[in-house]
């Protein structure tokens, strides 16, 4: 099997490392140039085989891309899709989110897609050198791209779960990422923030809306696992961090529209009131202001 993984970040980074160990060849599509890719999992630190290239112009068709980038920067990853994706190439989306496959399939003339729900919790802790921060784990629809995907990873460390209701999972993870990014790129604290009770109150009444926006979508969500998501995150090591907090704290884009901003945007579609994720998603596009200059 060949596989291309687009994006060599804290995701992408560890993808390669779980399938340079248990599958064939890796090609490593990245945007800036590295020299090595170094994966620091579970306890392991090494240095991923993979083929590291920073010009579409010198890949071709495989059977599985990864795409691995930051939601806001799928566009950027056309001129890669482009030579990659073949007739019956799979393109797994490992981003987090909703509606994986509508922001993905326009950009792809074949192929298709595979959306994936991402437990992957990881930094990059200097160019080139990415820190897993736990089990890594991804669910995929069930079916036959999702069992061929599984397949794919076995024997590796990396475990692939495949779900009838994928669009209740993929919600599951949304809320998540909903109430901790945001709260951790706007304190610029890791996930010991989330032990104190006012920002718990906080975090709460941002899923009570998300959750009935979830519902209204068709998600099968219940406003009872509010609680044990919140003791979930609470309970991890306080220095965990987010992908949003790290993108605050270089000065990147932040993938707020993906997540905030389609949860208001489905919100208004519906008749569905969110002051706190308007309130969020107004802070996060001030924040965002204020990088930009920042970096020029
Ligand atoms: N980090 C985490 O703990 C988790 C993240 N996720 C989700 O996974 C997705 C990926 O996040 P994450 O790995 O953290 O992101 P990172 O920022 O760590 O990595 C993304 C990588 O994509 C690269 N990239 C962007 N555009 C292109 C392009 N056009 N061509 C090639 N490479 C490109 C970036 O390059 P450059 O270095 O130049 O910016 C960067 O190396 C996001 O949707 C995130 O929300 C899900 C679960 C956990
Ligand atoms: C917060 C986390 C690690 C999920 O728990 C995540 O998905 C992210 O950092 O974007």
């Amino acid at each position: 099997m060949t596989v291309a993984v687009i994006g060599a970040g804290a995701v992408g980074g560890v993808a390669a490392a779980a399938l340079a160990g248990s599958s064939g060849e890796v090609t490593l599509c990245v945007r800036r140039p590295i020299p090595h890719l170094i994966v620091e999992l579970q306890g392991d630190v090494r240095e991923v085989p993979a083929r590291i290239v920073a010009d579409p112009a010198a890949v071709a068709v495989v059977d599985w891309v990864l795409l691995a980038t930051k939601a806001q920067d799928t566009a950027s990853a056309a001129p890669w899709l482009d030579r990659l994706v073949g007739p019956k190439t799979v393109v797994v989306v490992l981003q987090n989110g909703i509606g994986h496959a509508d922001r993905v399939g326009p950009l792809l003339r074949q192929g298709q897609v595979l959306p994936a729900v991402v437990y992957s919790p990881g930094e990059v802790v200097a160019p080139g050198h990415v820190r897993s921060g736990g089990a890594p784990r991804y669910i995929v629809p069930a079916g036959p791209a999702g069992a061929a995907f599984a397949r794919l990873f076995e024997g590796s460390v990396l475990k692939v779960e495949q779900a009838a209701d994928f669009e209740t999972l993929s919600w599951r993870k949304f809320l998540g990422n909903l109430c901790v990014n945001p709260i951790t790129a706007l304190t610029m604290r890791r996930f010991g923030i989330m032990r104190d009770p006012e920002i718990r109150s906080f975090a709460r009444a941002i899923l009570t809306e998300a959750v009935a926006v979830g519902r209204a979508a068709g998600a099968k969500l219940e406003a009872a696992e509010i609680g044990p998501l919140l003791d979930s995150f609470a309970a991890q090591d306080s220095e965990t961090g987010s992908s949003m907090l790290f993108d605050r704290l270089a000065g990147r884009s932040m993938e707020h529209e993906q997540l905030t901003g389609v949860l208001v945007g489905l919100a208004s579609r519906f008749g569905i009131e969110v002051p706190f994720n308007r309130a969020v998603l107004a802070l996060l596009r001030g924040l965002q202001d204020s990088l930009a200059r920042e970096t020029g």
